[in-house]
């Protein structure tokens, strides 16, 4: 593309120096990915400034930069006063305008993000629709999957992963959009269509301070719906009628509200509820008809889940059946309360719960299930939310039998430190929990054991395959090790 042509979609800008007609190859805001011809954008990172790689990105081929500050390395160089919102405009433009090319939905909210897009892609799928997903475990599109790095990708990836869809024939995209990449711009540009709350609950406080401004940061959703070229659209904000966070989404949207619920009377609600280890079943009253559901999602907060799909894809038409068939069929989400069984005679199961609420939900759901004894292993991230850490450890103990205090992902924090952290929140239950700091040896711990008629949860990683100590990535994968301890046991 014509640099000209790439910068006509911006409002402000300087072309301080160069030739506006070179032709961009590509944009980069990595100077280790820079190729020759491609376009570098420097952006002030939390870690580093990217305008001080501008050499780097020249000398590996970069044709042109995009700065904050004049720069006098580059042939062409081009001014703005923010350069992560021009990337936003550029990579709009520069991928042919994917989210107008399809229709974008949104998820965002403390937890079910990932487990609701996985519901939706299934609805939609089923219904012969063609629905691609971003999120947390990766991008997938029919059989092409990419891994992603943030749960919701930077503008430039994310908008190019949204290209490949929509370019492979995608009708829908159905992206998790968290409270940084609202806050961070990384959403900027995107045309939703619909955009879906889950729930508010504490989580991420180390980045927004205060549950306020995680909220605020999380309307910028419903309140940006809507405010693109294309606003004669149809939009749809799906909000959960039960949360109180919820009213003040409704406030800040111009979009349709439709409301899903359990306890408040909704236009997507769920009654007659009944949950088992097998799975729930409850009847979905809809502006469409009521029906009776039957689905393998085991949980309270699964019914959420379904309910908060079901209303997004009732609002882009598809027919009611379809939906509850789709609900019926699906297995679960890799690492959502996925039980690891090899023939031994108590449960073991994975699951992500790494926010204080999801650990309470996911606990109480394995509370009414287990007739022996309820172990919960648990750790919490490091260089995340400090304050949740307590909150965890008092849950865990809370609402199991006798829980395993572990790491998580350490990051580049003393993995002591943190479980010190947790420990602060039990200070009278010294005999109700264990620390075990090795993640491997507190599944050992657990699994050793464990009884005849006894559950295992083992909380926070879910489908993580990994573990961050300081800044090495090393193998480690819950279900395996937890699979491995149970066979050597059997033995
Ligand atoms: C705090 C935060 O959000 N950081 C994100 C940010 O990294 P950063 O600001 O530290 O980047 P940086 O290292 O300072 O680099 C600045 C710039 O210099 C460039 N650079 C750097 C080095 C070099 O040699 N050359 C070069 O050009 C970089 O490419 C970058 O453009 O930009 C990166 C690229 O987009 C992100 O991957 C990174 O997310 C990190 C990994 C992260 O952990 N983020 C978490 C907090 C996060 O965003 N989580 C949310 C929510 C998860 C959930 O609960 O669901 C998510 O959406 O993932
Ligand atoms: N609606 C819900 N309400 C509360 N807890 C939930 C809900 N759905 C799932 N959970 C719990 O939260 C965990 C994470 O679920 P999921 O991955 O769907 O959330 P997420 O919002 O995508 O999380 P992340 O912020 O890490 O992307 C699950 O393993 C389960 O324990
Ligand atoms: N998206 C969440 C995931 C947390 C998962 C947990 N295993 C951890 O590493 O803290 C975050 O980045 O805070
Ligand atoms: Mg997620």
């Amino acid at each position: 593309m014509i640099l000209r042509d790439l910068l006509s979609s911006l409002h402000l800008y300087e072309l301080t120096r160069g030739n506006p007609d070179i032709e961009i190859a590509g944009i980069e805001t990595d100077s280790r990915k820079i190729k020759p011809g491609y376009l570098f954008v420097a952006l002030k990172g939390f870690t580093v400034d990217g305008h001080q790689y501008i050499s780097k990105a020249l000398d590996n081929g970069a044709c042109a930069v995009l700065v904050e500050s004049e720069d006098t390395l580059s042939e062409t160089c081009i001014r703005v006063p923010d350069t992560k919102k021009a990337l936003a405009i550029l990579a709009d433009r520069f991928y042919n305008y994917p989210t107008h090319r399809l229709k974008l939905m949104g998820v965002t909210g403390t937890n079910g993000k990932t487990t609701i897009t996985h519901i939706v892609e299934k609805i939609l799928q089923d219904a012969g629709s063609r629905a691609g997903i971003i999120g947390t475990i990766q991008m997938r599109f029919g059989e092409e999957i990419q891994e992603v790095k943030n749960t919701t990708p930077e503008s430039l990836e994310l908008q190019r992963l949204i290209a490949y869809m929509a370019d492979k024939g995608a009708t829908h995209a159905c992206i998790e959009v968290s409270s940084h990449a609202l806050e961070l711009g990384r959403v900027w540009g995107c045309n939703f269509r619909t955009a879906i709350f889950t729930n508010l609950t504490q989580d991420h406080l180390d980045y927004h301070q205060t549950m306020e401004k995680y909220r605020d940061a999380k309307a910028l959703l419903f309140s940006q719906l809507g405010n693109t070229y294309n606003h004669k659209d149809q939009k749809f904000a799906i909000l959960n009628a039960d949360d109180p966070a919820s009213d003040h989404f409704k406030r800040v949207t111009s979009a349709q509200v439709i409301r899903y619920g359990i306890h408040t009377d909704a236009d997507v609600r769920a009654t007659d509820i009944s949950i088992s280890s097998l799975g729930t079943s409850f009847m979905l009253r809809t502006y469409k008809g009521d029906s009776p559901v039957q689905m393998k999602l085991v949980g309270l907060f699964s019914v959420y889940n379904a309910l908060a799909a079901a209303a997004a894809c009732l609002a882009e038409g598809i027919d009611l059946c379809s939906i509850i068939s789709s609900l019926e069929s699906i297995e679960g989400v890799r690492g959502r309360f996925e039980r690891v069984d090899v023939g031994q005679d108590y449960s073991v199961i994975v699951d992500y719960a790494h926010t204080p609420d999801s650990l309470e939900n996911v606990l109480k759901t394995a509370e009414e299930f287990t007739i022996g004894k309820l172990y919960c292993i648990v750790g919490c991230g490091g260089n995340r939310d400090k304050t949740k850490r307590p909150l965890m450890a008092a849950i865990a103990v809370e609402h199991s039998d006798h829980a395993i205090f572990t790491s998580d992902n350490p990051r580049f924090e003393d993995p002591q430190a943190i479980l010190d952290d947790m420990v602060s929140g039990v200070p009278n239950a010294k005999d109700q929990f264990t620390v075990i700091p090795n993640r491997r040896e507190a599944i050992e711990y657990a699994i050793a054991r464990a009884q005849k008629g006894d559950c295992i949860l083992i909380a926070g990683k879910g489908h993580e395959t990994y573990q961050i100590v300081k800044d090495q990535v090393f193998t480690f994968d819950d279900k395996e090790v937890a699979s491995v301890a149970i066979q050597n046991r059997i033995k």
